[in-house]
Parts: C-alpha cells; sequence; structure tokens
C-alpha cells in the first residue's frame, strides 16, 4: 500500500487513526489518509463502507449528528481540526462541500454565488461581481447563466444548479473541496461537464471526491483510496490501483465480485 505516493506535492491534509462511531456502532476503523495540493483524490467502495462518512469528518459535517464521536486526528495544513479553538464555519470556508443531490438556494444565480462572500461581510459590488463570474467561470457555467445571473437558481436544470452549487463554494477561495457523489443525480453529460470542471479547477484547489463511478474515479483522479467496512484497504495512484492493485479484495471489488 502507497499511502505517500506523491512525496514531493505538499499535504494539505493528512489524517491519522481516524475512529468514527455513530453511538456504539464503529463506523470508521482507523483511516489514515493524506491529500495533496492540486491533486484529485477519488474515494470508492461498496455501499456502507463509510465513503461518506470519512469525507465529512474532513469538514467536521459529523459534528451536526447527535452521538458522534471521533478519535485519531485530522490536520489541514498541520493544524489540528478538531482542537477546541477551531472556529468550524472559518473551516468550512477553507474546506468546501457540494453534495449529491444539487442544492441551490432559492435565490437568483448571483445571490447563490455571492451567499458565503455576504456572510464573510463583503460589501464591496464590484468584489462581489468579480467574484461571482470568476466562480462561475471556474465552474464552468458562466456562458449558460450570464443573462440570466438575477434569476433563481432553480429554474435551471439539476447539471447546471450542480455547477451553481459548485461555483458557490468556489466564491469563498476554499483550499479544498469536497464532492459527495456529486454526479449520481445527473445524466451523463451533465456529469461530463462537472469532470471538466474538476480537472480545470485542480490547479488552485485539493479535489476529494466520493464516487460510486470507477470510470469516473479512473478518469479523473490522480490518487484513489478503496474503503472497504470502514477500513482503508488500499490508496494509490489511480493508474496503479485499477491496473494493478496490491491487495486482493481491491480486485474482487474492481471485477464486480462484490458491493
Ligand atoms: N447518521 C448515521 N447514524 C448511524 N449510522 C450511520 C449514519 N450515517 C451512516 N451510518 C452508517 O455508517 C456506515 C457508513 O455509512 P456511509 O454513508 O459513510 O457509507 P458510504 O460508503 O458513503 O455509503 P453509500 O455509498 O451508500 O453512500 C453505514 O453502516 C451506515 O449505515
Amino acid at each position: 500500500m502507497e499511502k505517500t505516493a506523491n512525496t514531493k506535492t505538499k499535504q494539505i491534509i493528512t489524517s491519522e487513526d481516524v475512529h468514527l462511531y455513530y453511538g456504539s456502532f464503529e463506523a470508521l476503523h482507523g483511516i489514515d489518509l493524506n491529500f495533496g495540493e492540486h491533486e484529485i483524490a477519488a474515494l470508492i467502495g461498496p455501499s456502507g463502507c463509510g465513503k461518506s462518512t470519512y469525507l465529512r469528518c474532513l469538514n467536521r459535517m459529523n459534528d451536526l449528528i447527535p452521538g458522534v464521536k471521533i478519535t485519531g486526528s485530522i490536520e489541514l495544513e498541520g493544524n489540528d481540526i478538531y482542537a477546541p479553538k477551531v472556529d468550524v464555519v472559518e473551516l468550512r470556508k477553507r474546506v468546501g462541500m457540494v453534495f449529491q443531490q444539487p442544492n441551490p438556494f432559492p435565490f437568483s444565480v448571483y445571490e447563490n454565488v455571492a451567499y458565503g462572500l455576504r456572510l464573510a461581510g463583503v460589501r464591496d459590488k464590484s468584489l462581489l461581481d468579480e467574484r461571482v463570474e470568476t466562480s462561475l467561470k471556474q465552474a464552468a457555467i458562466w456562458d449558460e447563466v450570464k443573462d440570466n445571473l438575477y434569476d433563481s437558481a432553480l429554474s435551471f436544470s439539476g447539471g447546471q444548479q450542480q455547477r451553481i452549487c459548485v461555483a458557490r463554494v468556489l466564491a469563498v477561495q476554499p483550499e479544498v473541496v469536497l464532492l459527495d457523489e456529486p454526479t449520481s443525480a445527473l445524466d451523463p453529460i451533465s456529469s461530463a461537464k462537472i469532470e471538466d470542471t474538476l480537472l480545470n479547477i485542480r490547479d488552485k484547489y485539493t479535489i476529494i471526491i466520493v464516487t460510486h463511478n470507477m470510470q469516473q474515479a479512473s478518469r479523473i483522479s490522480d490518487r484513489t483510496a478503496f474503503l472497504l467496512n470502514g477500513n482503508l484497504v488500499e490508496y494509490d495512484k489511480t493508474e496503479k490501483l485499477f491496473m494493478n492493485p496490491e491487495k486482493e479484495e481491491t480486485s474482487d471489488y474492481l471485477n464486480g465480485k462484490f458491493g
């Protein structure tokens, strides 16, 4: 198993021995994973193996679930994200998240993308305009919405809504973007646009994506982690993991023997 494949790349997130309990149920059994700057990492594995649970640890989304206990360590650029002094709102700006179902607010496209900036106290109209446009361009949706910026985001298609959600996350200039099955509710053309978007923005962000779609993982990710029953089985360069996995469980999963 190669956990530090990109040794030359600066590691942005390092997690060690992460255990997560939902009440008495242990969903993660000690996960060691790290993620580098400008890297796309994919988390794959059968339903219920803990992919989303692990992803949510990275910006403390599990804090919102009653009865959850987490042990181990997760650091963002060397700082413990679970330290008592951490401002969780600030953390979630640095580690943004896109969900499975597009979830734009019932506001205009402009206000969706400007939302986080306004919350952060940005009032300068030209700065807001500039960030909204840049973020929509990065999310590869600008051309489709630029003439309708003040229409409700809900009036756009699911695929367009998802790219508006990506733009909303990018507007606050995060370091890490987490995506939890962002294309599973989308048609293939919209999915391909999201994939292109991720490839376009990888030079500025660290991207961690949970996906059930193995072709998607192999198309866009630099490294892939295979999880099974709350354990990390293998983490390696994507091509290596798909073409020549070290572990039998990985090979069985890739060959459709379970999951
Ligand atoms: N809020 C919760 N309360 C209790 N158990 C939970 C909760 N969320 C998830 N679990 C359990 O934790 C385990 C891991 O779930 P998780 O959703 O992380 O898996 P997953 O790999 O993302 O699955 P899927 O691919 O189906 O989304 C499962 O056994 C699940 O039933």
